[in-house]
């Protein structure tokens, strides 16, 4: 699926793009106001009593900024940033090995963190707690435990999937932020900021039209950005018009929603075969032919925010907004 324009993942011709695109301080960094509020007192906190920032945990569907947001912070803070993922760490020496060359107040960057094998997490903890790290020496009736000091750091960790994280990782983090989806302004606001990034010129409505079907994530809207421009250049004289832009985005088949094929193949068989729900996701999941993890983590957020799915202890239900959106009349509601 990551071919699909709305898919939140990155493709691997995007990381050069999103790259040059990364705002790198807070104050370029749009939209997530409490977030941002939270971190910047922090921030100056710890640089005020210069010590290490407390460990942070950012959450939130792919594509919202949890990377940017990590980067900023390290560059906010002076310190140098080391990133790695949950997987990617696969013993308990491969941490050590992170974790010694830190230094004083720097930041380790620790994506899909609920990732973590589960004898790397066992280390993390008094890493995480006490900046001690405790390795075993020799082996057998003869081993013991050793106490190395670690220069204070702090762990920033990222994940779209906080529930999966075990209770002991996710108390050790003093700092708990989830990222929201972005409104229409923001976003809006965003793609007319990274149009001149990158120099086309665009129109204000226009950029509103590309914000429209962006699904509140900046990943899907920078996407967008880029096809009509493409299309700008090709079929008109390179300025993005809200006209081009109408005419391109209804070719890449996402509705004024933001909604795509997959979004209106999960709500249509709910409608015909379950009658609107309630439906449980893995049944979702089989009826669609989708994994029910894709529809967990990238399609049913973003309708549960838009409000066109409800959540409720039976299972998911369709609701008439999302009816209307479809052109299908809205069935008689439960009193
Ligand atoms: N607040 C923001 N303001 C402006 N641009 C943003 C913002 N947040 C994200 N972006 C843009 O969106 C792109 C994707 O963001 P990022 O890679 O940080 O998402 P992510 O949450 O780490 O996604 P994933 O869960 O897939 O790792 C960035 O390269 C940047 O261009
Ligand atoms: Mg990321």
């Amino acid at each position: 699926m990551d071919d699909r324009i709305i898919s939140a993942n990155l493709m691997m011709d995007e990381q050069a793009v999103e790259l040059s695109l990364r705002p790198r301080y807070l104050g370029e960094y749009i939209g997530q106001n409490q977030v941002k509020e939270n971190l910047k007192i922090y921030i100056e906190a710890a640089k005020m009593r210069s010590e290490a920032l407390d460990h942070v945990l950012l959450y939130g569907p792919p594509g919202l900024g949890k990377t940017t947001l990590a980067n900023i912070i390290a560059n906010e803070l002076g310190v140098n940033l080391r990133t790695t993922s949950g997987p990617a760490i696969e013993r308990p020496g491969d941490l050590a090995a992170l974790l010694t060359n830190l230094q004083q107040g720097d930041v380790l960057f620790i994506d899909e963190i609920h990732r973590l094998h589960r004898t790397v997490e066992e280390v993390m903890y008094p890493a995480m707690e006490d900046f001690a790290l405790d390795i075993m020496i020799g082996k057998g009736p003869s081993a013991r435990s050793v106490r190395l000091d670690l220069p204070p750091f702090t762990l920033i960790g990222a994940t779209t999937r906080a529930g999966l994280l075990s209770a002991p990782l996710r108390d050790r983090f003093g700092v708990v932020s989830r990222l929201e989806y972005y409104n229409i302004e923001e976003l809006s606001f965003i793609v007319s900021r990274n149009a001149e990034l990158l120099g086309i010129e665009i129109l204000g409505d226009a950029a509103e039209e590309i914000a429209l079907r962006a699904r509140g994530t900046p990943r899907i809207a920078n996407r967008l950005l880029k096809r009509v421009r493409d299309y700008a250049q090709v079929r008109g004289d390179g300025i993005i018009t809200p006209e081009i832009a109408a005419e391109s985005l209804k070719m890449l088949q996402v509705d004024p929603r933001g909604l795509d094929s997959i979004d209106h193949k999960m709500l249509h068989s709910m409608i015909s075969s379950f009658r609107g729900g309630p439906v449980g996701l893995d049944t979702i999941a089989a009826t669609i032919g989708e994994e029910s993890q894709t529809i967990e983590d990238v399609y049913e957020p973003y309708l549960l925010q838009i409000g066109f799915l409800q959540r409720t202890p039976r299972g998911r239900v369709v609701t008439p907004a999302a009816y209307q959106h479809l052109g299908l009349p809205v069935p008689p509601q439960p009193q």
